[in-house]
């Protein structure tokens, strides 16, 4: 853990000096409400999973007046800043600038990727290439480097959601393509391999062969999280899959009705079967709010996802609205969790930080911290 000492010694902005009593008692705040930080994302504090990379303070009349700090998180989660500076405001007394950026520490797994994230769900049509898309732009947003590895054989959708459609990947040499990058996100999809007629009738095997040939012959260079979009349904071919890539964990995605969760249940079960770790459930089109009045209304149903996630022990990421605009986004090739202006890109982005931090969490064998996520 990182300790506060010297560390007035060691901020860049000051010189080398004998500290005095008030900035003793200083760090000791500092360093206490940091430790003491409580949130879903960072459910053991900030020292438990940051580094302070630069602190320097403004004095008036002898009292401090401003801290500027740096915490380096060791997954991405830039958009708690807010949340904590406010809190560090509070328990500080004075003005506090907060930065926060990322960096993994972790191993690559393969290649040079660090974490494979499979986003899986029971029947089709649920929104999870949607919700695959954006979870990959929050991460990016949140301050990871990400990619996308489109391995829906049935329809291969992320072209069309990132604006890529008709294109073909160009080689890099006899054995590597390159991948595509929009907005700052690598992407590979089954849909440039073959006909889409072709690829629906394949069997188990040859569709989790064509998944490692995207993974293995792919220059991805350096990523943090490579998204994987997997067929829908949990039948021998997204079983075949899920056991031929090391994936660091599962995302499913379903919506509030019951036959949708009836067949995310069979998702749950089979990632048990592979001992691929379930990061979460998400609740697509789980409520509608109505733009003129606001109301909200449950129009497939209200609650399915919540208690579900709680009959599973597994978290429950978001519960994203149905909402017009995401259709349209994805529509037009773009990824409405890249628009932070938008409220409905924080749900997506919440999500986000939400499977980081539970990667990180279960990578530093600290998996047994119980993740509650509130509703507030
Ligand atoms: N929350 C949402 N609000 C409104 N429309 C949505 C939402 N999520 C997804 N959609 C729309 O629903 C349709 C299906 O979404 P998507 O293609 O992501 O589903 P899928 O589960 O990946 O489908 P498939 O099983 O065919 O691969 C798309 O038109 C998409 O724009």
């Amino acid at each position: 853990m990182f300790s506060l000492n010297k560390l007035f010694n060691h901020s860049k902005t000051q010189k080398q000096h004998k500290k005095t009593s008030q900035e003793c008692d200083f760090e000791s705040l500092l360093q206490k409400s940091l430790e003491e930080y409580r949130s879903d994302v960072f459910p053991l504090g900030l020292l438990d999973c940051g580094l302070i990379v630069d602190l320097s303070f403004e004095k008036q009349l002898h009292a401090f007046a401003c801290i500027k700090l740096t915490l380096e998180l060791n997954f991405p989660a830039v958009g708690e800043r807010i949340g904590i500076e406010n809190y560090l405001i509070e328990k500080l007394a004075l003005k506090v600038e907060l930065t926060l950026t990322c960096k993994l520490k972790e191993a690559e797994k393969i290649h040079k990727i660090k974490h494979i994230i499979l986003v899986a769900s029971g029947k089709g049509g649920v929104g999870k290439s949607t919700t695959a898309v954006n979870l990959a732009a929050s991460l990016k947003c949140e301050g990871a480097k990400v990619g996308i590895l489109d391995a829906d054989i049935y329809g291969p959708s992320i072209p069309i959601l990132l604006g890529l459609e008709g294109e073909k990947p160009q080689a890099k040499d006899e054995k590597t393509m390159l991948p595509f990058e929009k907005e700052g996100i690598k992407s590979q999809s089954i849909g440039f391999l073959v006909p889409a007629e072709s690829a629906m009738v394949w069997r188990g095997p040859m569709a989790s062969g064509a998944l490692t040939q995207l993974l293995n012959e792919t220059d991805w260079g350096e990523l943090d999280y490579l998204i994987v979009d997997m067929p829908p349904g949990t039948g021998d071919i997204q079983l075949t899959m899920s056991q031929k890539v090391p994936a660091s964990g599962a995302i499913i995605v379903t919506t509030p009705q019951d036959l949708a969760l009836a067949d995310a249940q069979k998702g749950i079960a089979m990632f048990e079967k592979v001992k691929v770790p379930i990061l979460g459930l998400i609740e697509n089109m789980s409520h509608f709010i109505c733009g003129h009045c606001d109301q909200t209304s449950h129009v497939f149903g209200q609650g399915g996802g919540k208690v579900m996630a709680h009959r599973y022990g597994i978290p429950l990421l978001a519960e994203i609205p149905l909402q017009l605009a995401i259709r349209e986004y994805g529509e037009q090739g773009k990824m409405i969790a890249d628009e932070p202006s938008l409220n409905i890109s924080e749900f997506y982005r919440k999500a986000a930080r939400l499977v980081a931090s539970q990667l990180y969490y279960q990578q530093t064998s600290k998996s047994a911290v119980e993740i509650i996520i509130t509703d507030d």
